[in-house]
C-alpha cells in the first residue's frame, strides 16, 4: 500500500528558496535545519558552497562520495578543529569530540556496553520504564493535553540513567536537563562567530559559561563515580563500571576521573536527547498520517494481544519498525553529522576538493535528495518494507557511517521500538489543534518550543 497522505506543513521536498535573504535565516530555520545550504544541494551529488570567509565547503550527497569520506578515506577526513572545539566545550574528550588513538582506545573500551547481547540485557529495564511511564498517562483524563517533548525527554533520560549507569533517572534528570539546555543555548552561533579573532574571543567566553552551566552536573557525576568505586556492583557490568575498570592495553593505566566524566556526559547527553527527539517526530508523523497510525496499532494488537511488549516481540513488529525507519528518514534527530576537513587534496564524484577543504554530510539532505528518493517529502513506511527496492547503503544514514557511526544505534532503535509499542498500544496522540510544528536545530533537531498533543485512549 502506498500512502498518498503528504507530510504537511514541514514539506520535506521543500528546500529553502533559491535566494536566501541574510536576515531571513532565523525564519527559514524554522522550516529547515540548514537554511544556509542552497536548494541545489538536494539535486546534485556534490555542491560547492562559497562562504563570506572566502573558504568554500562541499556538501556531499552521493552515496559513493559519502562512503569515500566516512569510510574508504576516513583518515583523510578528520572532524574540523572548529567542530571538535564546539563539542569539547560540552563533552571534553568524549567520543564525539575526539579522533585518532585516544578515540580508538575509548571506543574499544565502551563498545561491549553497546553490543547486541548488552542491548538485549537492557531491554527489560527499558520496557519497565516505558510501562511505568504509561501508568502516568493512565491517570490522565481522556483528551488531556500532554507536553510530549518534555515527557519523552523524561522517559529517555530515565532509561539512559538506568541502563548505562544503573542509577535512578529522577535524581539526575533536573541537573542533566538544566546543563543540556544551557549548553545548547550557548552553542547557537551567528555570523560573528566565524570571524577570525572576534569569533575566538566569543568562543572562549562561551566555554567559560558552559563550564559554569555544567558545574552542578559535573559534581553529581563525580559523586556517582566515587560511589561506584567505593561500592563496586556484583551484577552484570554497566557502562560506568566498564569505564572505571578499563585499562589501556599497553601501560595498563586506568582512565582518569576527567576521562570518565567526559564519556559519562557524552552518553548522558547523546543518549537521551536524540531518542527523545525521534519519539517526538514519530508521534507528530503518526498524528498527521492516520492510515499509518491505524496500521501500526493493528499490528500491535495482533502481535502483542494486549500484553506489554518485550525485546523478543520486536522482530515480529515489522510495520512498527518500518514506521520508525521512515520517521528517522524524514526527521533524522541528528540532521547533520559533523563537518570533516580534507587533509590532502582529493576528488569526490568529479569535484576537486582542495587540501583544507571542508566537507559537509547531512542525513537531512541525503534523506530528501531528489536523485535518491522518489517523492522524498512523502512519509511512506513502505520504503522500508522487506520487498522494497534496494537503495545504496550510504543513502540512508540516520546514525552516520564508517568507524564513527553512532555507538548507540542498536540501543536507540530498541528503545524507540519499545517505547512506541508500549504507548501506542493503548494511546494515540493528536496534535493540539492550532499548533504549528516548526523545527529547531541545536545539534539535534526537535520541534521548536515543544510538542503539545492531546491524549486519546484507544
Ligand atoms: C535515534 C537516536 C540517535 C540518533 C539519530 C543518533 C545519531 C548519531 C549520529 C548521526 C552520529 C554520528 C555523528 C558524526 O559522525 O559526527 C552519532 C554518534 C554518536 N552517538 Fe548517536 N544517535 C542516537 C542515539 C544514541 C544513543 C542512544 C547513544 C548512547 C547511549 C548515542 C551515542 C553516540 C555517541 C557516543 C556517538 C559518537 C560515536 C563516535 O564518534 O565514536 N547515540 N549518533
Amino acid at each position: 500500500m502506498s500512502l498518498a497522505e503528504p507530510t504537511p506543513k514541514l514539506a520535506a521536498s521543500d528546500p529553502p528558496p533559491a535566494r536566501m535573504p541574510l536576515f531571513g535565516m532565523e525564519k527559514a530555520g524554522r522550516k529547515h535545519p540548514f537554511p544556509n545550504i542552497p536548494p541545489q544541494a538536494y539535486e546534485v551529488p556534490v555542491l560547492k558552497v562559497p562562504t563570506i570567509t572566502g573558504i568554500s565547503y562541499y556538501v556531499v550527497s552521493d552515496p559513493a562520495g559519502v562512503k569515500q569520506v566516512l569510510l574508504d578515506k576516513v583518515a583523510n577526513y578528520p572532524k574540523t578543529e572548529r567542530e571538535r572545539r564546539y563539542f569539547s566545550a560540552m563533552f571534553g574528550d568524549g567520543l564525539l569530540s575526539t579522533d585518532g588513538e585516544l578515540w580508538r582506545t575509548h571506543r574499544r573500551t565502551m563498545a561491549p556496553s553497546f553490543s547486541p547481547p548488552s542491548v538485549a540485557a537492557y531491554a527489560p529495564a527499558m520496557a519497565a520504564s516505558a510501562l511505568a511511564f504509561r501508568t502516568r498517562w493512565d491517570q490522565q483524563p481522556e483528551g488531556a493535553e500532554i507536553e510530549v517533548a518534555e515527557a519523552m525527554t523524561d522517559l529517555t533520560l530515565e532509561i539512559i540513567a538506568r541502563t548505562m549507569f544503573s542509577t535512578d533517572g529522577a535524581s539526575v534528570s533536573a541537573t542533566v536537563r538544566h546543563s543540556m539546555e544551557g549548553a545548547m543555548a550557548e552553542l547557537n552561533m551567528n555570523l560573528l562567530d566565524i570571524l577570525p579573532v572576534i569569533g575566538d574571543v566569543r568562543f572562549r567566553a562561551r566555554e567559560k559559561r558552559i563550564a559554569a552551566v555544567f558545574a552542578e552536573m559535573d559534581a553529581d557525576i563525580a559523586r556517582m563515580i566515587e560511589d561506584r568505586k567505593a561500592n563496586p556492583t556484583d551484577g552484570p557490568q554497566d557502562l560506568l563500571s566498564r569505564l572505571i575498570e578499563a585499562r589501556d592495553s599497553e601501560g595498563g593505566e586506568t582512565m582518569s576521573a576527567k576521562e570518565i566524566r567526559d564519556q559519562v556526559v557524552t552518553i548522558f547527553l547523546a543518549g537521551h536527547e536524540t531518542t527523545a527527539a525521534t519519539m517526538c517526530w514519530v508521534w507528530y508523523l503518526l498524528s498527521q498520517h492516520p492510515t499509518v497510525a491505524a496500521r501500526l496499532q493493528a499490528e500491535l494488537d495482533t502481535v502483542l494481544a494486549g500484553r506489554p511488549p518485550t525485546h523478543e516481540d520486536l522482530p515480529g513488529l515489522t510495520y512498527t519498525r518500518m514506521v520508525v525507519d521512515e520517521a528517522l528518514r524524514v526527521y533524522p534527530a541528528a540532521p547533520g553529522i559533523s563537518t570533516r576537513v580534507a587533509l590532502e587534496a582529493d576528488e569526490i564524484c568529479g569535484m576537486k576538493i582542495p587540501k583544507g577543504g571542508m566537507v559537509a554530510i547531512a542525513p537531512w539532505i541525503l534523506h530528501r535528495h531528489k536523485l535518491l528518493w522518489d517523492d522524498p517529502g512523502r512519509f511512506d513506511p513502505e520504503r522500508f518494507a522487506k520487498d522494497a527496492p534496494e537503495r545504496p547503503r550510504f543513502a540512508y544514514m540516520p546514525f552516520g557511517g564508517g568507524p564513527k557511526v553512532c555507538i548507540g544505534a542498536s540501543l536507540a532503535t530498541t528503545e524507540v521500538m519499545l517505547i512506541l509499542a508500549t504507548l501506542a498500544q493503548r494511546y494515540s496522540l493528536e496534535l493540539k489543534p492550532g499548533h504549528e510544528v516548526e523545527v529547531q536545530q541545536q545539534i539535534t533537531m526537535r520541534p521548536r518550543g515543544g510538542l503539545p498533543m492531546i491524549l486519546h485512549r484507544r
